[in-house]
């Protein structure tokens, strides 16, 4: 990697976003870091920024929002004008499934590709777009490696225990078992938290990446030891869309009871459900925030209250907690869904300080009283930076 001329592109195509960076030279500097955010739901906004903030590009969609396929067109537009005679060493892509096989960051082909065309059931709403993006790039850049990075790598060190499903060893022995997602964001946690408060390294962390998608992540020593998303990232909390933790009983119901079919509980599940499902009103969180309808406030009780309960169960699954730590986009910037998780999370020893909450910080920042028993932590999420050192890893080792 030559310092001067070479960069990574990171892509992290989202279930309603895709956010790229570009990182130049070995020591990964931020070059350009954009977003373009409310696909399918719209306005469908990009932004880009340099370094130090400054926009480099802005547009909006105000009469249709775009789809994937449309956005990673603009963003591939708008990458080739920027490169400003950098090189593209490498394009380092989040894949949000890896399946049983892949449990590391990837070196991207077509037989591999083909292997994880194969695990799009496992991820509808996530790998078509991963998979979208990755074949776009390449068009982009024949010839330029394309690593990919799993969602699920970072929890493959979890106990058996919190990977099992009690179904019998016939099923378990398909792959039929909890993954666990969000992986590179905890990763990117796991290394930064010891960083801002080095008696970190060793403690008990629950951390919540509450975005879109959104779960929570037992962590001891940085390790994953339990996740809220299990064989698919529908497990666990609800989410702008999906519906998180179900009585399977329900599924069952609608198919033999009510004549549903597969598709429609599958829409059902993934798109029609969580905030949106329960608001009847959008899966934005900003747009339920200011909203005075009930259904608005039922909608974020019930996000807080499924919080407070897979906490409980995280910390059980550690045996205590030394931190709490938010992170996502609901995670970083909503102040009230913040306080009120710590409020109910008081028995646990959360005390949080109201001004440091409400200050909303940019950077990672404690925001709980310094005699908090169990310390919490706003932690902008990075997963691209871990995308970055990744693929960086492996282009090193040739
Ligand atoms: N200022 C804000 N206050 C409350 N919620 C916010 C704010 N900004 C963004 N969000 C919420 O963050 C969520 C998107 O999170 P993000 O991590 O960007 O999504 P994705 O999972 O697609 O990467 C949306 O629900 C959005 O409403
Ligand atoms: C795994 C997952 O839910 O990802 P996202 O938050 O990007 O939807
Ligand atoms: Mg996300």
């Amino acid at each position: 990697m030559d310092a001067q001329h070479d960069c990574i592109v990171v892509i992290n195509a989202g279930s309603s976003s895709i956010k790229f960076t570009l990182f130049a030279g070995a020591a990964l500097d931020l070059l350009v870091k954009g977003s373009i955010d409310n696909l399918y739901s719209g306005p469908t906004r990009f932004i880009a920024r340099d370094a130090g903030g400054a926009t480099l590009g802005e547009r909006t969609w105000d009469d249709a929002p775009l789809d994937h396929a449309a956005g990673m067109r603009h963003l591939v537009d708008f990458v080739e004008q920027r490169l400003d005679g950098h090189r593209v060493a490498a394009v380092g892509h989040r894949i949000v499934h890896g399946g049983m096989h892949y449990s590391g960051p990837q070196a991207l082909d077509g037989t591999v590709l083909a292997a994880l065309d194969a695990l799009v059931p496992l991820a509808p709403l996530h790998l078509p777009h991963n998979l979208a993006a990755v074949r776009a790039m390449m068009a982009m850049a024949p010839g330029v490696p394309q690593t990919g990075c799993f969602d699920t790598a970072f929890h493959t060190a979890q106990p058996a225990l919190a990977q099992a499903f009690a179904l019998p060893a016939s099923i378990t022995g398909h792959g039929i078992r909890r993954y666990g997602f969000h992986g590179l964001s905890y990763e990117y946690i796991a290394s930064r938290l010891p960083q801002a408060d080095a008696r970190l390294s060793e403690a008990k962390v629950v951390a919540a990446h509450l975005g879109n998608g959104a779960s929570m992540c037992a962590m001891a020593a940085g390790r994953s030891m339990a996740s809220t998303m299990g064989f698919t990232a529908v497990d666990g909390l609800p989410m702008g869309t999906r519906c998180g933790t179900l009585d399977p009983g329900v599924v069952l119901y609608l198919i033999d009871e009510l004549g549903w079919d597969v598709a429609a509980v599958q829409k059902l599940l993934y798109q029609q459900s969580g905030l949106l499902g329960v608001s009847g009103i959008s899966s934005d969180m900003r747009v339920l925030e200011r909203s005075d309808a009930p259904a608005a406030r039922l909608a974020i009780d019930l996000l807080v209250y499924r919080i407070g309960r897979e906490l409980g169960s995280l910390a059980a699954a550690l045996g205590g907690l030394d931190a709490l730590v938010f992170s996502g986009g609901i995670g970083e910037n909503s102040v009230a869904l913040r306080a009120a998780v710590c409020r109910d999370a008081a028995w646990l020893g959360v005390a949080l300080d109201p001004a440091a909450n409400a200050a909303n910080p940019r950077e990672v920042a404690r925001i709980s009283t310094p005699d908090s028993k169990v310390a919490v932590w706003v932690l902008p999420a990075n997963e691209e930076l871990m995308i970055a050192r990744h693929t960086l890893a492996l282009l090193q080792q040739g």
